[in-house]
């Protein structure tokens, strides 16, 4: 979701109307903390766009590509279509697929060569060297998942597991990645897995874990990603300007228009004809957790519109710098706490802006039925046996609940909570 505000500039010198939101964003000459961190957010966090545009191997300095080889390779081994039941069986897949990665890795990356690329790649800030950067995020954080379960779907052996020991060859990548985007998660994050992993050309996603499966497996693991990006490209709003209170007034009108055009899309694509929820649990959401280290992976939460959504409309309690910063990247979180910061709706109530606070409250009833439709919504894919495994969620872990009702009894309790907290 892209939106500034309270400017005081002359619009009439406003660039090109028809421009992209991102390059219109861009272009502005306003000074201002909002434009300046939307601004940041785009370039430094998206490659010059929202949602970002990640390039892959080809723009990548040679020193990195064999991660990509290494991920091509290993792409088939990791699902398959019947779990073995057995710990003791498991135990041996996963272990043959790691040590199986790890001998690739050794073979194809100079370890050294990578630590001075990397080192080197770190000072320059251009757009399209960021673009690289956000495809090299998705690239190691494929194979770090991939590396973490070993199998998909995952089981329960695996999720087991408190703590894994990683080849050097995916933790030092991983260390310069955390400074380059300011996370702190040993885990992939939405950024990494969902926004960077969709070529803009074809519109595909660049790394699958359903590669060898069914044309049900992939067009799930597709749809998963795209509704979570279409929804960020929905809902680009542009500006609105809170010293004139009917500018704001239109502004926030469009705003609802938008997103409750942007939120029919959400419930017209969580459907079974699109993401199957028998394949949607084994699939795509087990290999998007991390449960390692009391770290989880990741989670719809992460979706920066409906943080955007939650900071603009002063739906507390914020999370703890030190949460957020696990998988949120700093030009993301820059973004959010300046909106936190400056509290819409408590200045539109300060001035008596009657109409913008309606408009404003209007934004929060959508944020609320939303809330209620996606408590309903993910029932019957949270709900799905899987014997393999215990039940767990990408964002909130392991939770190995007594059977599926009362893991849907615990998971309305958790988002029963955020409903409560939207007024
Ligand atoms: C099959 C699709 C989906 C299912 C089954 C599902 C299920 C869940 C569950 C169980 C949670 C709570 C546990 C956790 O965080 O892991 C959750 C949280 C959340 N999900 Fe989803 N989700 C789906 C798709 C999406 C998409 C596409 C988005 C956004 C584009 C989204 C946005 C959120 C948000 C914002 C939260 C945090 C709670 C809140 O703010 O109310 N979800 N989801």
């Amino acid at each position: 979701m892209l939106s500034w505000m309270f400017s005081t500039w002359n619009r009439s010198l406003a660039v090109e109307a028809s421009a992209e939101p991102s390059t219109r964003i861009l272009q502005d000459p306003l000074k201002h903390r909002s434009l300046e961190c939307l601004q940041d957010l785009i370039e430094l966090g998206g490659g010059g766009t929202w949602p970002p545009t990640a390039t892959y191997e080809d723009s990548w300095p040679r020193p990195l590509r064999p991660y990509h080889s290494v991920l091509r390779i290993m792409e088939t081994s990791l699902p398959v279509e019947e779990p073995s039941l057995d710990n003791a069986r498991n135990r041996e897949i996963i272990d043959t697929f790691r040590a199986r990665m790890h001998s690739e890795l050794v073979r194809c990356v100079d370890i050294r060569e990578v630590e001075r690329t990397l080192e080197e790649w770190q000072s320059h800030s251009d757009r399209s060297v960021q673009s690289a950067w956000l495809g090299f995020f998705a690239c190691i954080s494929f194979l770090r998942h991939a590396y973490r379960w070993g199998v998909t779907p995952i089981v329960s052996e695996a999720q087991s597991e408190t703590s894994v020991l990683f080849p050097g060859e995916l933790d030092l990548p991983w260390l310069a990645l955390q400074r380059h985007f300011g996370i702190s998660s040993p885990s992939g994050c939405m950024t990494s897995i969902c926004y960077s992993n969709m070529t803009t050309a074809a519109d595909h996603l660049q790394y699958s874990v359903t590669a060898g499966m069914p044309e049900l497996h992939s067009s799930t693991e597709f749809w998963n990603t795209k509704l979570v990006i279409d929804m960020e490209v929905k809902v680009a709003i542009t500006y609105m300007d809170l010293e004139n209170q009917d500018a704001a007034r239109d502004a926030l009108k469009s705003a609802n228009d938008i997103l409750r055009a942007a939120l029919k899309h959400f419930f017209s694509t969580m459907v079974e004809k699109t993401l199957s929820p028998k394949v949607w649990m084994a699939y795509v959401q087990g290999f998007q957790g991390w449960a390692l280290d009391d770290v989880d992976g990741i989670s719809g939460g992460q979706s920066l519109i409906f943080r955007t959504l939650d900071s603009f409309l002063g739906i507390r309690p914020w999370p703890t710098t030190e949460k957020e910063r696990l998988h949120i990247p700093e030009a993301q979180r820059n973004w959010l706490n300046c909106l936190r910061d400056y509290d819409i709706r408590t200045v539109a109530k300060q001035r008596n802006y009657d109409q913008v606070t309606a408009e404003l409250e209007s934004l929060v009833k959508q944020l609320r039925l939303w809330r209620m439709g996606h408590m309903r919504r993910m029932q019957p894919y949270e709900s799905v046996h899987r014997p393999e495994r215990k039940t767990m969620t990408a964002g909130i872990s392991v939770v190995d609940a007594a059977d599926e009702e009362q893991m849907i009894l615990h998971l309305k309790k958790e988002l029963g909570r955020r409903l409560a907290q939207t007024i």
